[in-house]
């Protein structure tokens, strides 16, 4: 992988969050905008830094502009992305993904989904004439190790393959071309209205599955006849809370574990691609979840990746909210400070 970025967001505290008043409340102290101090359950403080941190008060335009323009900006010329948001249930992702709502809601609260989807459509008709553009939309979930189509929900099982020139392929998936943004964002209401009604059929919640908006952007050139493809991924991860943690049993427990095997697939995977061997040695274990198969292509080769952890500010989280942060840090890629290579620079004081 050529390109990651790791980030950190703290959401505003709830009100109930705000009764507590332990510590003042907050488990992070900042220090700038790469770094802050966290302060575990046990009052133990660990530094963290990280490409940015946005804090209490950071706007959903500043997450776009830092996150997500650059990885549009390359999709649309032909360079594979994905953004991944991850946390613990509650924790933001959502609201950073969608926004409180994709289609009515302001633009100041709007996130990275219907941004994306306007940016995409502003850079491809402010393009040259000289290229002409298609792009696809589709919409999955995976459930327990299912892949479901949102744009119809009788596709409940969608295959992936693989194929020499496509590269990963959703067996049967349903993909739709969208010509503007008003048109895409329509579509993904859609799936997210199927998304509801799936939950309902199926008794459980969003927070338990993972949701994968998925563009292909295709250039065409008009001079030359070269034709350039773009995948461009974004996923809304199910909630990483662990399954011991919950109490769960019988269906819940088996939901937890599952998420957690799919969790634990992605930072395997994101860990040896960041972990500097370019090898045929270096196997990336692709396979090992429905998560990582689908992200593949967006993931792999000369790509851009960006993952926000999502954090609760509170004490009430702390131990959530490490463990988040944790898996940030695995994802990043390694520095090198004063001639020697780190994998971070989080320092525990
Ligand atoms: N940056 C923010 N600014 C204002 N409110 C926020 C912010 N982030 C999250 N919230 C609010 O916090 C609550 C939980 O956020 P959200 O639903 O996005 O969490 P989540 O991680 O997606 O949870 P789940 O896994 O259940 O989907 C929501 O009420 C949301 O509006």
């Amino acid at each position: 992988m050529s390109n990651v970025t790791v980030c950190a967001r703290f959401r505003p505290r709830s009100s109930k969050e705000m009764r507590d008043p332990s510590r003042d409340g907050v488990c992070a102290r900042p220090i700038d905008a790469e770094t802050f101090v966290f302060q575990d359950d046990k009052e133990d403080e660990f530094t963290f830094s990280l490409d940015r941190v946005f804090y209490e008060d950071s706007t959903q335009a500043a997450l776009y502009d830092f996150l997500a323009l650059p990885i549009m900006r390359d999709a649309v010329n032909g360079i594979n992305g994905t953004i991944i948001t991850y946390g613990q249930t509650g924790a933001g992702k959502t609201y950073s993904m969608e926004g409180p709502g994709i289609h009515d809601c302001d633009d100041h609260n709007k996130g990275l989904l219907p941004r994306v989807v306007h940016g995409m459509f502003e850079q491809i008709s402010s393009s040259n004439d000289f290229a002409r553009y298609t792009v696809q939309l589709s919409m999955v979930e995976i459930y327990m190790e299912k892949v479901r189509d949102l744009l119809d929900l009788s596709k409940a099982n969608i295959q992936i393959k693989e194929n020499k020139t496509q590269g990963i392929l959703l067996s049967g998936v349903t993909e739709v071309p969208v010509s503007d943004s008003a048109e895409a964002l329509q579509h993904l209401c859609t799936g997210l209205a199927n998304r509801a009604v799936g939950e309902t059929q199926m008794n459980m919640s969003s927070s338990r599955s993972h949701c994968a908006y998925l563009f292909t952007i295709q250039q065409d050139s008009v001079k030359d006849k070269r034709v350039k493809t773009g995948k461009l991924i974004l996923v809304d991860l199910a909630g990483s809370e662990k399954a011991d943690k919950t109490g769960a049993e019988g269906r819940v427990l088996e939901e937890a574990k599952t998420i957690n095997k799919s969790l634990s697939a992605l930072g395997n995977v994101i860990n040896a691609l960041t972990s500097g061997s370019s090898s045929k040695a270096n196997h990336i274990p692709y396979r090992d979840s429905k998560l990582t198969r689908i992200l593949q292509d967006a993931l792999g080769g000369n790509s851009r990746m960006a993952l926000l952890c999502c954090c609760s500010p509170s004490t009430l989280n702390a131990s959530e909210t490490l463990s988040t942060l944790r898996f940030g840090m695995r994802c990043l890629l390694p520095i090198t400070v004063q001639g020697k290579t780190h994998k971070s620079i989080t320092t525990c004081q």
